[in-house]
């Protein structure tokens, strides 16, 4: 691979390191080393918080060629802490472009290497698994950029959700009528998950993390939700605890991806560490109530830790697994059933609201109306 004159070094915690290009801003970063295999959505995946303290490596390997919009943004900036690419594309060709992926890079100060063998990397990821790592265009060293390396916090044990929340509720209004209101626990939110709900109907309060049940039945509201985020959900306490307090309530609850590891944990399962994740837009996931097969977006690095075969009782009621992953076996999603075998409450790991990625699962939206339509009508009944 060709190499530009100004060089960059990526360094794994185990010794193992690449020689490539400066890509984005110049300077020092450090993160966990994972790779996504998507071979679209890069502006989506930039932006998604929950890569919060990630190096993403792009398996695709010509990336950047539709360049960055105005539109596609999932938050408010890009969160990775790096971004490893093969071949970036020196031309960008999309008519919603208004800039290159390179000057996006550069504007928010993330750092970046290309021309680096992106196979060998990814490979060695699945071998070894998803470690820290350092990028840098300043330390070109690699025995000294490892030292720093190791002095990085690990992803087991890191509490990110602080550093992504909102500082302040934010509402976003429901397209047409307003026929439900939700609260939505902002864990590192992203945006097409609030637009998804607001085009059914929803009126979205989007809510800091340290909200209280309190606050949330102050709102009135039909439901609960608990975004996504990044982190390690076993550190996710205080999530746990509002949960519970939500559960307890009554109200009727979805949840996707960290909302589901907290589901999770609030039913009384624990959580681990995959060795590479999931991150991707071509998953397979198995939904046990239709029966159908869904090819799904996903970003996670954790899972929870429940029998697939066989209910589990909790303070609530009957909880089972409700998707797995067919590449693995890995949890994918949790229902809470009522006395009738209804849910009451329900989360995936992956992601319906499918940004970027297949709309295989939007259904997940309406399902949650229809939860929330149940728990009104009981209401009503009672
Ligand atoms: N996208 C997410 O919500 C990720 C959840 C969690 N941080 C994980 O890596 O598993």
């Amino acid at each position: 691979m060709e190499r530009t004159d100004s060089p960059a070094l990526l360094v794994l915690e185990d010794g193992r390191f690449f020689r490539g290009s400066s890509f984005g801003a110049a300077g020092e970063t450090f993160g966990e080393a994972v790779f996504s295999t998507g071979m679209t959505g890069y502006q989506e995946t930039l932006t998604d918080p929950s890569y919060r303290r990630q190096i993403v490596v792009a398996t695709a390997p010509q990336i950047g060629n539709t360049g960055w919009n105005d539109e596609d943004d999932e938050s408010r900036r890009i969160w990775v802490a790096g971004f490893a690419v093969r071949d970036a594309s020196r031309v960008t060709s999309n008519w919603r472009a208004n800039r290159g992926l390179d000057e996006a890079l550069r504007e928010q100060g993330i750092v970046g290497i290309s021309d680096i063998d992106t196979r060998a990397l990814t490979r060695h990821l699945r071998e070894r698994g998803s470690m820290r790592a350092g990028l840098s265009t300043t330390e070109l060293d690699p025995d000294k950029l490892l030292e720093r390396v190791l002095q990085q916090p690990p992803m087991v044990g890191a509490n990110l959700v602080e550093e992504v929340t909102v500082g302040e509720p934010v509402v976003v209004p429901a397209v047409g009528e307003r026929t439900h209101t939700v609260a939505a626990i902002d864990l590192g939110i992203k945006e097409m998950t609030p637009e998804l709900m607001a085009a059914r109907g929803i009126e979205v309060h989007v809510l800091p993390a340290t909200t209280t049940l309190a606050q949330i039945e102050a709102l009135n509201v039909d439901g609960v939700f608990f975004s996504n985020g990044p982190g390690d959900p076993a550190t996710a306490d205080e999530a746990v605890a509002l949960l519970t307090d939500v559960l307890d309530s009554g109200l009727p609850y979805f949840g996707i991806c960290f909302g589901n590891q907290i589901f999770g944990r609030a039913l009384g399962f624990g959580t681990y560490k995959l060795k590479y994740g999931h991150r991707g837009l071509n998953v397979p996931v198995r939904d046990h109530r239709t029966g159908r097969v869904a090819i799904t977006a996903q970003n996670h690095g954790f899972a929870v830790d429940a029998p697939l075969d066989r209910p589990t009782a909790t303070p609530w009621g009957d909880a089972i697994v409700s998707h797995v992953c067919l590449n693995d076996d890995v949890v994918e999603g949790l229902e809470l059933l009522d006395a009738d075998g209804r849910i009451r409450a329900f989360s995936v790991q992956y992601h319906p609201e499918a940004a970027a990625g297949p709309h295989d699962s939007a259904y997940l939206f309406d399902r949650f109306i229809e939860v929330m339509d149940a728990h009104r009508s009981t209401g009503e009944n009672a």
